[in-house]
């Protein structure tokens, strides 16, 4: 905000009954990061290439091209300051804008780095780091994403000259859909099937040249180009999505990833000890930080919905005074403070998984595999339920804002449209949710054994407990009690698995059973994962959080997310009988005497995500809250407004009204 200038949500900041500055950390995750992550922000937002304010009003080429420009000024930048790799994606982070470099840095990177050999490590990783070539991720195809193992790529191994041909026999095998490829990346790692010697061999990564690195020309074989305008104006266009046939192209045999699996010159093929799975590998990283991203979304909705509700008044003015602040209405805080809640729960999540993702790189640096499929339902399961929630949860804030909401200078519809392929990629979400429920299935059958579960099944273990425990709240403080909520919590998703485990059970073919029980088995891996989000969000309360009040907000905040969840999904509560009708009554009492107390703190809990105008980009969530005035200047830049009389009127307007007047006179 500028030195001197009024801010209209100061008596909102003056209510607040915590430490907004502690908050920042905690929310930042440390002090180094909230300095990193303040300094990045300010260096973005004081940079004019940065501007974004004109981005909805771009055409696609003249978009792409300023994406170009952003991303080119922001690498000079990282060179020129030699910021460090976290100052750098903070920069691309506040940069806000969908580019190819998301998917150089996030994807193809990765993938050399955890499916590479450490040759292949050494000779590429360099080249990549400098940008000195540009890659991008060519998994997807026009007929298969979600089925990885039927893609139709072919990677045929020719012994005689020791290459790959790397070939698309069909036109559903044309790569369809990767980031950076339409008319960026000089390099895939592409996924095709390996054949050697006749035999298939399952979907490898290689590492294929498409451009030429002098006139950035498709090389010979190669057909390449953008798949087309997506949803919405600006959001994702900015991105060349691109299509990628492949005719019979040649690479040496030393650009398959070899970490997985070997194929030696003389075409022997050698299995290594690490699982197979790990092919796999880049996609569990990036699902883990796309938990991280549903807060910043979240979060990013959230503050400007909230600042809104409290600048934007509505009826109930008494003896001429002020009518009410939206925000002051029931209704509004019902809608609102759970998104806020889950933004909190959403980042303390995503920092556990980011946590356990470490942990299971380090043991597979160390030959230990145990906790790959804990790591894989818990990132693909909370990649599904935080980025379905956010997008839901962002359009609910457009409704929240009323009929500013739906312009595009109030930030949401562009976040929406950006934000909601979220659903989509990096795996659909029901199909992830059905990879939860496989895990969650197999973890119930083996309950018998003697298998003891660990990590976050480790409630299963006390099945015979859960299977028939009963709630004992018998008031509504019962439930801001934290064991209380998380045995009810556990005991639906245990009686939930349990029981789809009986009904696949009744099937003679489990494969049959278990695609007949699939929207169950969707509800219970869900069931599941919000339990983890709760159970993550009271852990992160047994830390030591400095701070006058900070602890106590987030105390609420937890309170209020578990009891939102427990209150949408009654029923599930309610059917494997965890709670009585009652309970679920008290919950909602405690509910709404949490939402009174949130209310003095709402602006300033928004506050503490540190967000700059120009991340929000929006007339609505301004930090000052001086939001008519900047509404009114904003329509008089419109490029309608260019001319008084628009154009189109001679050939169109006039002529409608000369006739009308001509057929009054008849
Ligand atoms: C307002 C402006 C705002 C501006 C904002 C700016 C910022 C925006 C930036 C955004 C950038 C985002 C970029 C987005 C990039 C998207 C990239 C993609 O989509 S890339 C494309 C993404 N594509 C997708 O995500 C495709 C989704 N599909 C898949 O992942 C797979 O095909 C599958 C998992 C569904 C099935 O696979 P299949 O082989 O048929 O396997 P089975 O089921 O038979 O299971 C066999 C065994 O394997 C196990 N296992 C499975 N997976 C894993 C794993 N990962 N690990 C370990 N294990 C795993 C499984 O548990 C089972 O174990 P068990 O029971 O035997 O013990
Ligand atoms: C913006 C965007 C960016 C992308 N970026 C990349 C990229 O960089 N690289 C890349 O390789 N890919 C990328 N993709 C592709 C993306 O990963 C896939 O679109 C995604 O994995 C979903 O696969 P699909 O399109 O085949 O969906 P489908 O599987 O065809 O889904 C269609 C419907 O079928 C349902 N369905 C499918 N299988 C099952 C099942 N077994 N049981 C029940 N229901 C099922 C789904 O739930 C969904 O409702 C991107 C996609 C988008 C939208």
């Amino acid at each position: 905000m500028e030195v001197g200038a009024p801010d209209y949500l100061a008596g909102e900041r003056q209510t607040a009954e915590f430490d907004v500055e502690s908050m920042k950390v905690t929310w930042a995750g440390s002090r180094h990061a909230l300095e990193v992550s303040d300094r990045m922000a300010r260096l973005v937002a004081s940079d004019p290439v940065f501007r974004k304010d004109n981005r909805v009003m771009l055409s696609r080429k003249e978009l792409f091209k300023n994406t170009l420009r952003k991303a080119a000024h922001a690498w000079k930048r990282i060179v020129e300051l030699r910021l460090t790799e976290e100052e750098a994606s903070r920069v691309r982070f506040f940069v806000d804008e969908p580019a190819f470099t998301d998917l150089h840095w996030g994807m193809f990177v990765p993938a050399i780095k955890g499916q590479g050999t450490e040759e292949q490590q050494q000779k590429w990783l360099p080249l990549a780091y400098k940008m000195q070539i540009i890659g991008c991720y060519a998994q997807t195809e026009l007929g298969h994403g979600s089925n990885v193992q039927g893609l139709e790529t072919t990677a045929t191994f020719d012994p005689k000259t020791d290459e790959f041909i790397i070939h698309s026999p069909t036109l559903t095998s044309s790569k369809w859909w990767p980031g950076g490829l339409g008319k960026v990346s000089t390099h895939a790692v592409a996924y095709a099937r390996l054949i050697v010697d006749g035999q298939e061999h399952g979907v490898h990564g290689f590492i294929v040249q498409l451009r030429s690195l002098d006139d950035h020309m498709p090389l010979p074989g190669i057909t390449v180009g953008d798949i087309g305008m997506k949803f919405g104006s600006g959001a994702y266009n900015s991105m060349d999505n691109g299509v990628l046939r492949f005719d019979n192209v040649r690479i040496p045999r030393d650009q398959m990833l070899m970490r997985v699996l070997q194929v030696t010159r003389e075409g022997k093929v050698i299995q290594s000890d690490v699982p197979r799975q790990l092919i796999y590998g880049t996609m569990v990283f990036v699902r883990q930080t796309i938990v991280a991203d549903a807060s910043c979304a979240l979060s990013r909705a959230v503050c400007i919905a909230t600042r809104y509700s409290a600048v934007r008044r509505q009826f109930g003015s008494q003896n001429g005074g002020p009518e009410t602040q939206v925000i002051d209405y029931k209704t509004q805080q019902s809608r609102l403070f759970p998104l806020l809640a889950s933004a909190y729960a959403f980042r303390f999540v995503s920092e556990w998984l980011k946590s356990l993702y470490t942990d299971v790189t380090e043991k597979l640096q160390r030959g230990e595999f145990s906790t790959l499929p804990e790591a894989h339902a818990c990132t693909a399961g909370l990649k599904s339920i935080t980025t379905s929630a956010t997008a839901d949860a962002i359009e609910e804030c457009r409704k929240l804002c009323g009929g500013h909401g739906y312009l595009a200078n109030s930030g949401l519809p562009e976040l929406f449209a950006v934000y909601v392929p979220a659903c989509t990629y990096e795996g659909d979400n029901t199909v992830l949710l059905l990879q939860v429920a496989r895990f969650l299935v197999k973890t119930v059958s083996q309950l018998g054994s003697g298998k003891v579960p660990v990590g976050t099944t480790a409630y299963m273990g006390r099945a015979r407990h859960l299977i028939q425990c009963k709630s004992n709240v018998q008031s509504a403080e019962d439930w801001l009690n934290p064991q209380v909520v998380v045995e009810a919590f556990e005991a639906r998703s245990l009686r939930m698995s349990v029981a789809c485990a009986e009904n696949l059970a009744k099937f003679p073919n489990p494969e049959e059973g278990f695609a007949q029980l699939a929207a169950d088995l969707v509800e219970a891996a869900a069931a599941h994962c919000q339990l983890i989000v709760v159970t993550k969000f009271f852990e992160k309360l047994q830390q030591d959080i400095p701070g006058k009040g900070v602890k106590k907000q987030l105390q609420i905040l937890s309170s209020v997310y578990a009891l939102y969840i427990l209150h949408k999904h009654l029923g599930d509560f309610l059917s494997t009988g965890s709670i009585t009708p009652k309970q679920g009554a008290l919950a909602n009492d405690q509910l709404r005497s949490l939402y009174s107390k949130i209310r003095p703190n709402a602006v300033a809990l928004v506050d503490a995500f540190n967000y700059t105008d120009h991340y929000l980009s929006s007339v609505l969530g301004r930090y000052d809250g001086n939001v008519y005035p900047t509404l009114y200047e904003e329509a008089w830049k419109d490029p309608l407004n260019d001319s008084v009389v628009p154009d189109g009127y001679q050939e169109y307007i006039r002529p409608l009204l000369k006739q009308q007047i001509r057929n009054a006179r008849l």
